[in-house]
This record gives C-alpha cells, structure tokens and sequence, in this order.
C-alpha cells in the first residue's frame, strides 16, 4: 500500500489490518482538490476509461468463479462432466492475471505522466516566485512539498486508484451476485458487514489520534536527529553531550509509547471483526442450510458459491477505508502543491519594458523605502546619487540595512516608496533579465554549484573559453588554490564548494562575477573571512574589476574600503554620513569613530 506506514495486509480471512496508517491529514477542500487533480489528466482521459475498463474486467474474476466453482459442485452432484466448467475456471483466473497486467500497464504510465508534469510546473513556478515568497517559507518545508507531497499523489494515483475502482466494482458485482442467488441470505451477510463498518470507524477514529501523534513524534525525533548531526560540532565544542542524549532519549521514549499503544489499537480491532466475519460465515451457514432442509433453495452449489462471496464481501469494504486516508492524505499534500502554483509569481515585464545592454551606470536613489514586511521599515527616505564609473561603499553597523540596498538594485525586491533610477529610467522601466545581466554580483552567500570548478566559474558565461576562465580565477587571484585541487579547472565540487574553505570559495565567486565582464558590480562582504594575505588579494581584484565602473562595495573591514570614491555610512535605514574617507575622518563622526576601533587611531 502506497503510505509508509502501511504494513503489508495480514491475511485473516482476507481483511487486511485495520487502523494502520490511518495517519491521513484532512484537506481543507476535497472536492475542489480533487477536481484540480481531475483536470491535470486531459491529455489522458482515454487511457484513464481504458483503466475503468480493465478495473471493472479485473473485479470479474472475484464475482464469477464463486459461482462457477457452484456449479462444479452441482455437476459433480448431478454426475455431469465437469471439464468445460474447469477450463473456465482456469480460463477466468488466466484472464484476470492479463487484465491486471494491462490496468497496471495504462496506470503506471498515466500515473507517471501526471507527475512528471506535476514536478515540472511547480519547480517552473519556484523559479518564477519572488524572494518575498522564500523569506515566508522554510527550506525543508518547500522541500518536503516538492518531494514528499509528490510522491505521495505518485503513489496513491498509481497504486490505489486501481485497487479503489477494482474493489468498487467487486463490491457491486459480488452484492449483485448474493442478490441473485438469494436476497434472504444476502440479509444476513450484510449484518455482519455493516458490524465489522461501524466497528472498524469507531476504533480507526482512535487510532488515526494514535498514529498522527506517531507521525508528529517521529517528526520531532527526526529533527533532533537531524541538529545533532549538523550541529554536532557546537554540541562537543560546548559539551553539550550529555544533555543532547538526554533529551533524545526523552522523545525516543514518547515515540516509542505512542507508537506502542497505536499498535495495540490497530491489533485489538483485528481478531474481533475476525471473529465477527466467522460468526457471520456460520449464521450463513446455518441459515443456508436450514433454508435447503425447507427446501427454500435450491442446490448445495448455490450454498457453496454464498459462502465463498461471504467470505470475499468483507475485505474490499476494510481496503477501501484503507484506501480512502491514502487518498486523503495525498489530497491534503496536492492541496499545498496547488497553493505554490497559485502564488502571485514576480512581476512581469511591462509591455513596453526597455532593454538594457550597455548601460553608463549613473544610479540615483530617490527617497527610497523599503520593509520587507510592510510593518517594518528597513531603507528610511534614502536619497543618493552616483555618477557612472563611481566606486561607492556602504558601510554601517549589522542589521543596518546595506544589504538591502543590493538587494533592491538588483530587484530582488521592489521599493514599497520613491524610485531608483538607472541611466534616466526607473529600474522598473527594464526587462527584469537584461537589468540582472548588468550586474556582476558577489554576494553574501558564497552559492556554489555541484560541477566543476570551471562551470562554476562560467556559471553566468556559459559559453566563456578556458581561456577567459583562467584569466578571470587570475584576477580574482583564485588561479593559485585552483590549480593545487587534483584535477585543477576540472575538480568536481562534490558537496557545492562545502569542501572549500570559505575564503576560497569567496575568491571563486569573484571570479565568476570578473567573467561576467558586467557594466555594474556589486561585492557584498567580499572579505568578511579571509585572512589578511587573502584579503590583500581580494582587495586589489576587487579594485581591478571596479575600477571604470559603477561599483557597490559592503565591506566590514573599513581598511578595504577607504579608496572608495564615495562612503556612505547607513544606520538603521537611514544615511548617517556621506564623503570621502578623508572627508569622513575630518567630519570626526561615526565613521571616524569605527575606523579608529578597527584599525587603531594611528593610521588616521
Ligand atoms: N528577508 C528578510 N525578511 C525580513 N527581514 C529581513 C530580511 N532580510 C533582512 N531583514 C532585516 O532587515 C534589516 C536589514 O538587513 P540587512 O541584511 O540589509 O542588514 P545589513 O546591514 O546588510 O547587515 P549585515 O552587516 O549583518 O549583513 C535587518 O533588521 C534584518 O533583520
């Protein structure tokens, strides 16, 4: 059965475990959901009737060879040959293995299909949303509805979609069939089973309680699972050990009790509908045969082929309430895939949006404001203007907002007030593309890639010689360690640069900013851990690739920065101070004051 917690169907009578895996999460609305998912099938409503088919052709095995093996018995009873009656019955078993193969066929393809197409729309969609969106939503959240969530519609549409429509039509077939032989015992079997229904929802609702605070327990375990093992460096280097085992054992112990007592609901309700389908398979018995001694029926056959439907009826009616919290749950997790597909994604270019290829690189600020929530506003009233080819740094204390200011330069995010302007037109006037091409970034997060040293470096100029590559790594002074890495350009980065000091990595995403060759660059705590060798290094790259262009520097250590063209000091979103580094010192303020702090009053 698709859920993970599903354990295979005990086979007592033919009722599978009750209760297991009825961990199912409720979606806020089924039918719409449902209808959503409908809708993702157009293109394979034909292979889909075909299943209808084939599920109604599958169920036929099960309601017809009862009945034949009554009518064996009946010809053994009456001494007719029963030959053609056994190849029948071999006939219809054969049949039901081809038709089962074929519904498995058409399923597993259209199931995959969907998904496939499911999986694409919405990391399509991510890759259109705002960064706004990701500052909402947790990493492993998102992670989890583009794996977890899929792979659970993945699993229900193939797996149980089959067995609902097959089980459905058994129901209807095997209820058509007692019907027919006799309405009275029909009766009776139906007691049992509207028994073993209401049964198995009063203690199903007990223990899906029981195994959703399983899943929650698990989850809870998991994530200490997962700090320890990440943050097992800060747990020894704090001595920490004792505590961390202490508290895993804690929730170990609750999962462990939770989990126990959920198995012991889900195993107590088995034995009883088991003896509740044995008792209902005697009162047919003795009924049918009191009904033959009153010569009410008419043929030990008929009793034989009732008692085998009996004993068939009960099971699908238990697999479908099975079935039915897979599905639950699977619409539960289409239901938040559906909320990612229908996030507002960025803006679009306007109609008439202006290209951008060779910007002068004259920026001006006007009146800037900005939150990234609207209660809180980060970039208060900003107004600055920088002429092309000026090198400025942003300077200031942490939280202060020189990120920001990036970040809405490269429009990561809007101005929620007042404008900024490159070359004469609104930063919104551009097509979104060419505006980022203009910008050479590095940024704070030192993101690389799991492919070679030299894709990396090429991550913005594809199609960049071996040639521009070594010369960008040389500028940026990246050429020295790349060329110790074994394979040197061609070094695979395994685990994404994490097998890099940072330092290194912070001189290959220089590089990768030099190769973009762009009008406008942007270094965002470049030198931030470096030691001071490599700082030097990064510095005089950093005074290389900037020098003729609008540049934006945030630099920490104020000793990077005091060449700037322009210093400009923002404290808690506002412009404090604004000059030259020399200007700055004269004017004996903050900046002086921080300057002093770093670098000792000597150098001033
Ligand atoms: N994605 C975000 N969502 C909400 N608030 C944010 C987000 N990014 C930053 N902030 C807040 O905005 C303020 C300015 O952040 P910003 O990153 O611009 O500071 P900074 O000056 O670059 O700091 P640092 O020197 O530490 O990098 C901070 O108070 C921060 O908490």
């Amino acid at each position: 059965m698709a859920d993970k917690n599903m354990v295979p169907p005990a086979n007592l009578n033919g009722i599978s475990r009750p209760g297991r895996g009825m961990a199912a999460v409720k979606p806020k609305n089924f039918k719409g959901t449902l209808l959503r998912l409908w809708n993702l099938t157009k293109g394979h409503r034909r292979g889909l009737g075909w299943i209808l088919l084939l599920s109604a052709l599958a169920s036929g095995a099960s309601i017809l060879s009862p009945y034949i093996t009554g009518n064996v018995i009946n010809a053994i009873k009456d001494g007719d040959p029963i030959t053609v009656v056994l190849i029948m019955l071999i006939a219809l078993y054969a049949g039901e293995w081809l038709v089962k193969f074929l519904q498995q066929f058409f399923m597993a393809s259209i199931g995959q299909r969907v998904i496939h197409h499911i999986r694409l729309t919405l990391f399509e969609k991510i890759k259109t949303l705002p960064l706004s969106f990701f500052d909402r939503h947790q990493h492993g959240e998102l992670m989890s509805r583009l794996t977890n969530d899929v792979d659970n519609i993945s699993t229900t549409i193939s797996n149980s979609l089959t067995l609902l429509l097959t089980y459905g039509f058994t129901i209807i077939g095997i209820l058509t069939m007692m019907l027919c032989l006799s309405p009275l015992l029909t009766l009776v079997a139906l007691a049992g089973v509207v028994l073993i229904f209401f049964l198995t929802k009063v203690v199903t609702k007990h223990t899906r309680q029981l195994f959703s605070a399983q899943q929650k327990n698990l989850g809870i375990l998991n994530g200490q699972i997962e700090e320890g093992i990440s943050g097992l460096s800060v747990v020894k280097a704090f001595c920490r050990e004792e505590e961390m085992e202490r508290e895993f054992e804690e929730k170990n112990e609750k999962l462990c009790r939770v989990s126990i007592r959920a198995l012991i609901w889900s195993g107590y309700l088995m034995p009883l509908m088991n003896v509740i389908n044995n008792l209902c398979y005697v009162a047919v018995a003795v009924f049918s045969g009191a009904l033959y001694v009153a010569g009410k029926i008419s043929g030990l056959g008929l009793i034989t082929s009732f008692l085998l439907y009996v004993r068939q009826f009960t099971r699908p009616f238990v697999e479908i309430a099975n079935i039915y919290n897979n599905f639950q749950t699977a619409v539960a997790g289409a239901e938040r895939i559906f909320e990612i597909l229908d996030k507002t994604p960025e803006p679009e270019d306007k109609k008439d949006a202006l290209p951008l290829t060779h910007p002068r690189g004259d920026v001006v600020m006007d009146h800037v404001w900005f939150g990234y929530t609207p209660e809180k506003p980060v970039l208060k009233d900003i107004s600055l203007s920088i002429p092309a080819g000026t090198q400025v740094a942003v300077v200031g204390p942490t939280g202060s907002g020189k990120t920001t200011v990036i970040n809405l330069l490269t429009r990561f995010y809007d101005v929620t007030g007042g404008s900024i302007t490159l070359d004469g037109h609104d930063l919104r006037d551009y097509r979104m593309q060419d505006l980022r091409r203009v910008f050479g970034v590095v940024l704070q997060d030192t993101s690389l890639f799991a492919s070679s040293v030299r894709d990396n470096i090429a991550y913005g100029q594809s199609g960049a010689a071996m040639e521009q590559i070594k010369e960008a790594a040389r500028t940026a002074g990246a050429d020295a360690f790349i060329e110790r890495l074994p394979r040197s350009y061609d070094t695979v980065l395994e685990q994404g640069g994490a097998e890099l000091s940072q330092g290194e990595r912070q001189l290959l995403t220089i590089a990768r900013a030099v190769l973009t060759n762009a009008p406008i660059m942007i270094l965002d705590e470049a030198t931030s851990s470096v030691d001071t060798v490599t700082e030097q290094k990064i510095r005089r790259a950093m005074l290389k690739i900037c020098q003729g262009r609008t540049s934006f520097i945030i630099a920490h250590r104020l000793s990077t920065i005091r060449d700037s063209d322009l210093i400009v000091l923002i404290e808690d979103g506002t412009i404090a101070e604004m000059g030259t580094h020399e200007e700055l010192i004269q004017l004996g303020g903050r900046y002086a004051m921080m300057y002093k702090t770093q670098t000792g009053s000597a150098d001033i």
